[in-house]
């Protein structure tokens, strides 16, 4: 098993696979030569995990030939949009405000990394990717990201997501997700690689469901922690998470999604997670902005990815593209990209038509 990306979930899930079985040979693909180096010689990431050993069957290298010779499955853990992609960058800003600054060669896209890496993927390598966000100018999913980046339409892929927190995984916390695929096949194929007593594994064939719920609920969870920021109290907390539930579900239903999806473990179950958990990256995006922070200072001090951030431009594109109105997702692009406050969000949905 091949793992795209040494950040906290490529790593916390290299390490669920490679514990199943001592004979598995795990091996991630690293960027920084210290992770790869802490990994092989002391069993840690240095970076994202220093405390939490590692299997010994799990190997780390910077060389994208040699980690991807004669893998059987691919999980892909490198961010949609890297950190470099968040300020202020937004599609809304380039496509409502076009006198505004251009910051599109910022911008780094799984679909470059992809790109790099095209000369080493077998055609038949399923790709599992734990990816949860859109691509900010193209508005694509990672299934369409992937087989376009490799050119091979039939790339095969799986959408892994669900409520999981990396370091609840290292900690082997009991956890739950759905893998879902076009090929029923695949999908059973990935549960059995994947379940164990401690990682339930449902299997789902809603590709589009699972991947935008996945996406937006971490810009749902965004504004969840501005509400918190702004100590605007429970009553107010409630109202918004079910708001944004709403618009979610008005959103994916037009893009092909299932009902049930969207009430199941990648849609309600990621949700409540990330809104109401402090451990949420995207939360305490919010959280910070809510309490008056900038967003560049917010983001600059953080090691880690909030995909929210990118994906929320996004939303903005995608509710004009689908003709849905989404007054709550709209305004955390809004917020992100500096057109409006918190405070003058809060007066705005507070003042829609009853
Ligand atoms: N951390 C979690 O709890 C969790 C849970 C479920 C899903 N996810 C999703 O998994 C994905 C990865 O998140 P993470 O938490 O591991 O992020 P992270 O910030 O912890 O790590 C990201 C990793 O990707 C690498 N990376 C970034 N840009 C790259 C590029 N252009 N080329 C190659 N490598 C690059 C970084 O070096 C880093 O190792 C995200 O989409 C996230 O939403 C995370
Ligand atoms: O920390 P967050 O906000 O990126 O959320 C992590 C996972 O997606 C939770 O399921």
């Amino acid at each position: 098993v091949v793992v795209l990306g040494g950040g906290s979930f490529g790593t916390a899930m290299a390490a669920h696979v490679a514990n199943r079985k001592a004979e598995m040979e795990v091996s991630m693909l690293v960027r920084d030569p210290h992770v790869c180096q802490s990994i092989n010689q002391n069993h840690l990431n240095c970076k994202y995990f220093p405390n939490h050993k590692l299997p010994e069957n799990l190997i780390a290298t910077t060389d994208a030939k040699y980690a991807l010779q004669g893998a059987d499955f691919c999980l892909h853990a490198v961010p949609v949009q890297s950190e470099n992609a968040c300020s202020m960058s937004s599609y809304s800003a380039v496509h409502m405000w076009p006198n505004r600054p251009l910051f599109f060669n910022l911008l780094q896209f799984t679909a470059a990394f992809l790109e790099s890496i095209v000369d080493y993927v077998d055609p038949g390598l399923p790709f599992i990717s734990l990816s949860k966000g859109l691509e900010l100018n193209t508005l694509r999913m990672m299934s369409q990201i992937i087989p376009q980046a490799l050119k091979n339409p039939r790339q095969p892929f799986v959408a892994l997501s669900g409520p999981s927190f990396a370091s609840e995984l290292m900690s082997k916390l009991p956890t739950a997700l759905v893998v879902a695929s076009r090929d029923k096949k695949l999908a059973n194929q990935v549960q059995q690689l994947l379940a164990s007593e401690r990682l339930r594994i449902n299997t789902s064939s809603d590709v589009t469901g699972v991947e935008i719920a996945g996406a937006l609920k971490n810009v749902l969870a965004i504004a969840a922690g501005i509400v918190e920021g702004m100590d605007l109290g429970n009553n107010s907390m409630a109202a918004l998470v079910a708001q944004g539930c709403s618009e979610i579900r008005w959103l994916a239903k037009k893009m092909g999604a299932k009902s049930a999806t969207l009430t199941g473990l990648s849609g309600t179950g990621d949700i409540m997670l990330t809104c109401f958990v402090k451990l949420s990256r995207n939360r305490t995006v919010g959280v910070r902005l809510g309490s008056g922070e900038r967003l560049e200072d917010i983001l600059s001090s953080m090691n880690q990815v909030a995909e929210g951030v990118a994906t929320a431009g996004a939303v903005i594109a995608l509710a004009q593209k689908y003709k849905v109105k989404m007054p709550v997702l709209t305004a955390v692009a809004r917020i992100i990209d500096n057109e409006l406050t918190p405070q003058a969000a809060v007066l705005e949905l507070m003042n829609l038509p009853q």
